[in-house]
């Protein structure tokens, strides 16, 4: 399969450089590290080790493949659609935090898949990108339901040796992953805490009101996610990554922007068509929000 990653950062290098030991792979990344790419290849250290040799450009317009992975951050994926559109692919399928799917089925005309991952990834030097963790790719029709794309993609996964499991019920675990990250990254940034200080007390109690809003605007939109189910989900990652500091702290930690818009931003709009209150995920969004803007972010 012909495979472009179009934003490879962390977790793009990681998955590119993978998949490009079974496939041919061209990374979308910034310089220096495409041209340490083009130069000396991809090293990949840490819980899996490997060397590939992916191709890699800073120039991601007109590019054709079987597949476009998506793997900037939500905050750049309007105008990775945009690039993306002057070129031609099979299938689109993002490995992103956060609801951004939609974005992309506005551009462009493949069929967009949807993705959730877990494996952890953190570019170290150009040219090089730890593997923090093992995890599992989910991926599957946006609408859910069986999809023969999907299957031809997870196959092509699995043959590169990543941990893939295609599945029929996305539109669930899409939601049911916004609301583990409303509560999870949105306290965690804010207090400043691993995410196992959400283990109970009034923080966690917070941590689940977001995820239970959540689960209320998915049902809106007509995702059977029940509140059980979500307080369960994020029980379960609270314990699962309990010495982790979020994406979203790191983001803070590093002065970064955060992907605030696209998880408690997104469930405030969604919430918004549906006239719903979501008060802790408004509360929340604002004060992030705030701490952009205040550092000149947004
Ligand atoms: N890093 C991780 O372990 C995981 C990350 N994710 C999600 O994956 C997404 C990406 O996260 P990271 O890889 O950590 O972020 P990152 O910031 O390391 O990587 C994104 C890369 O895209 C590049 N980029 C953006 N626009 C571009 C353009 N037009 N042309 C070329 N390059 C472009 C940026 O320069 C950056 O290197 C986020 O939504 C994150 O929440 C999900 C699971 C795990
Ligand atoms: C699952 C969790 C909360 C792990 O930290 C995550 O997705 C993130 O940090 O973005």
């Amino acid at each position: 399969m012909d495979v472009v990653v179009f934003g490879a950062g962390s977790l793009g290098s990681l998955v590119g450089g993978l998949l490009a030991r079974a496939h041919d792979v061209t990374l979308v990344a910034r310089d220096p590290h495409a041209s340490r790419v083009r130069e000396s290849g991809l090293r990949v250290s840490g819980a899996v080790e490997t060397h590939t040799t992916p191709d890699a450009t800073t120039d991601g317009a007109n590019l054709s493949a079987d597949l476009a992975l998506v793997t900037v951050k939500a905050f750049d994926t309007a105008e990775a659609a945009n690039t993306l559109a002057t070129g031609e692919f099979g299938a689109v399928l993002s490995l992103q935090n956060g609801l951004t799917e939609e974005i992309l089925t506005d551009e462009l005309d493949a069929p967009v898949l949807a993705g959730t991952a877990t494996y952890g990834a953190r570019l170290l030097e150009p040219g090089h990108v730890d593997c923090t963790g093992v995890g599992r790719i989910v991926l599957g029709s946006l609408d859910g339901g069986p999809d023969p794309v999907a299957e031809r993609v997870g196959r092509a996964f699995r043959a590169a040796g990543l941990e893939t499991l295609v599945a029929t019920d996305m539109p669930r675990r899409r939601w049911t992953k916004l609301a583990v990250n409303a509560g999870i990254n949105a306290v965690t940034a804010l207090s400043r805490v691993e995410n196992g200080a959400l283990t109970d007390g009034d923080a966690a109690e917070l941590a689940h009101a977001a995820a239970r809003e959540t689960a209320r605007v998915a049902r809106a939109e007509g995702v059977s996610l029940p509140n059980r189910r979500a307080r369960t989900a994020l029980s379960r990652v609270v314990d699962a990554t309990a010495d982790n500091r979020s994406s979203m702290l790191q983001d803070i930690d590093a002065g970064r922007r955060t992907e605030v818009d696209a998880i408690s931003g997104e469930v405030v709009a969604r919430a918004e068509r549906h006239r719903l209150d979501v008060p802790t995920n408004r509360t929340l969004a604002a004060l992030l929000r705030a701490w952009e803007a205040g550092r000149g972010l947004r």
